[in-house]
């Protein structure tokens, strides 16, 4: 095995400099959880460096990849994307020596990606921003988490001027938290959200129509990387509530999960059993699940799981629309988002598109990563 030195502790420091005028901007990258999302991000990452570097000036460094039980620092791609754990070099994971080892670089700036679910990377962000280590992430949990948290993670980013960017933890790849950012920064106020906040739900529902089983649904959903690691987030809908939350608090609503009323889909006696033994026994979900489908026919309508905020009125849940509904001709995985604001009032403002899969979610955390890049000097118009 090879041996990697102990790595000194975090301390509280300012976010690296905007660089120097000489010279590419080194950005030293830290993955955790390299799973569909985190996997896809390293190949990204390693595609794009080299137009990076010669054109933007701009150097990526990948340092170290990191899941729950094991580290690799600094070694090739192959090793760090955790699919060789017969790699020589890996150490058990301990997620303050990862961040001071890509962090460990004077005068550099570093970066943590976050490609987990996991509330206990997000209970690392307030110490890693206050030691200036940016973090980008698809990860809910900490903006959805607790407020005390979420503050206390707003106040390190403040302290140190770190960036912490989650533009993928709300429909994937598309543009939902910026566009509702630049609509309040501009001055603008957000009356209502609407919207299908669930690529897998989506996808689901426009595939559902009784010839394949449910359960059978769910299954393809999961192994295509549209899931959640446990997909009963997306099936209780508790994955679209976070969402909810997150725009809400985006657009100053100090929302929490609690105040949001969600219907699940999850029967009772699947909701506490491990993930192993809920996804053997899915096909329970299957009698409910058709009921539901010819109960919504009758009607003359569509099964479509729907978000609203409204003030802070919040709700998440299955509802029959009428067949012309937009919501009813959205395909595959679209997410549909729309914003009814002061400006957008006589007609919302609306973002449309694939809202899951590993590919465009790890690129909304690699355009983070860039944004950040951006904010400290690289240059990256097309001009
Ligand atoms: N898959 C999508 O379409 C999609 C879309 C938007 C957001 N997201 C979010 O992206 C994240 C990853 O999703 P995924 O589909 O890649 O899941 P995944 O289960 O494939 O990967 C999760 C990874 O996190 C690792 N992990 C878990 N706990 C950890 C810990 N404590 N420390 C370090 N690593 C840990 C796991 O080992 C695994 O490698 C989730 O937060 C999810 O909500 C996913
Ligand atoms: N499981 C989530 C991933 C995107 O957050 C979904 O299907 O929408």
């Amino acid at each position: 095995m090879v041996s990697i030195a102990i790595v000194p502790p975090l301390s509280p420091r300012p976010a690296a400099p905007v660089r120097a005028v000489s010279g590419p901007l080194v950005v030293n990258v830290g993955v955790v959880g390299p799973g569909k999302v985190g996997s896809a991000l390293l190949s990204q990452l390693r595609l794009a460096a080299p137009r990076l570097l010669r054109d933007c000036g701009l150097e990526l460094r990948v340092r170290g990849v990191s899941d729950s039980r094991h580290m690799w620092l600094d070694c090739d791609d192959e090793a760090l994307n955790g699919r060789t754990h017969g790699a020589q070099t890996w150490r058990p994971a301990a997620l303050d020596a990862f961040a001071a080892h890509v962090a460990g670089h004077h005068g550099e700036m570093a970066v943590l990606a976050d490609c987990s679910a996991s509330d206990v990377v997000a209970d690392w962000y307030a110490a890693w921003l206050a030691a200036g280590i940016h973090v980008v992430t698809p990860n809910k949990r900490a903006a959805s988490g607790s407020l005390e948290r979420w503050r206390r993670i707003g106040a390190a980013a403040q302290s140190s001027g770190a960036h912490l960017g989650y533009e993928g933890t709300v429909g994937a790849g598309l543009p939902v938290v910026q566009t509702l950012r630049d609509l309040v920064d501009t001055g603008d106020e957000l009356a209502a959200v609407e919207g299908m906040l669930s690529g897998t739900l989506a996808w689901l529902f426009n595939r559902f129509d009784g010839s394949v089983p449910f359960s059978a649904l769910v299954r393809e959903a999961h192994a295509m990387g549209y899931t959640e690691p446990d997909p009963r987030d997306d099936l209780s809908g508790m994955d679209v509530a976070r969402k909810l939350v997150i725009l809400a608090r985006e657009a100053g609503l100090a929302l929490s999960l609690d105040d949001v009323s969600v219907a699940s889909l999850i029967p009772p006696d699947l909701a506490d059993c491990s993930r192993d033994e809920f996804m053997e026994r899915l096909g329970e979900m299957d009698a409910p699940m058709a009921s539901r489908l010819a109960e919504a026919r009758q009607a003359g309508g569509v099964l479509r799981h729907v978000a609203r905020l409204d003030g802070a009125r919040a709700s998440v849940g299955i509802q029959v629309v009428e067949p012309g509904h937009a919501f009813a001709h959205a395909r595959l995985t679209d997410n549909v988002v729309r914003f009814a604001t002061r400006r957008y009032c006589d007609n919302a403002l609306v973002v449309q598109g694939p809202g899951a899969g590993p590919e465009v979610t790890a690129a909304a955390v690699f355009a983070d990563l860039l944004r950040v890049a951006g904010a400290m000097g690289v240059k990256r118009c097309a001009c």
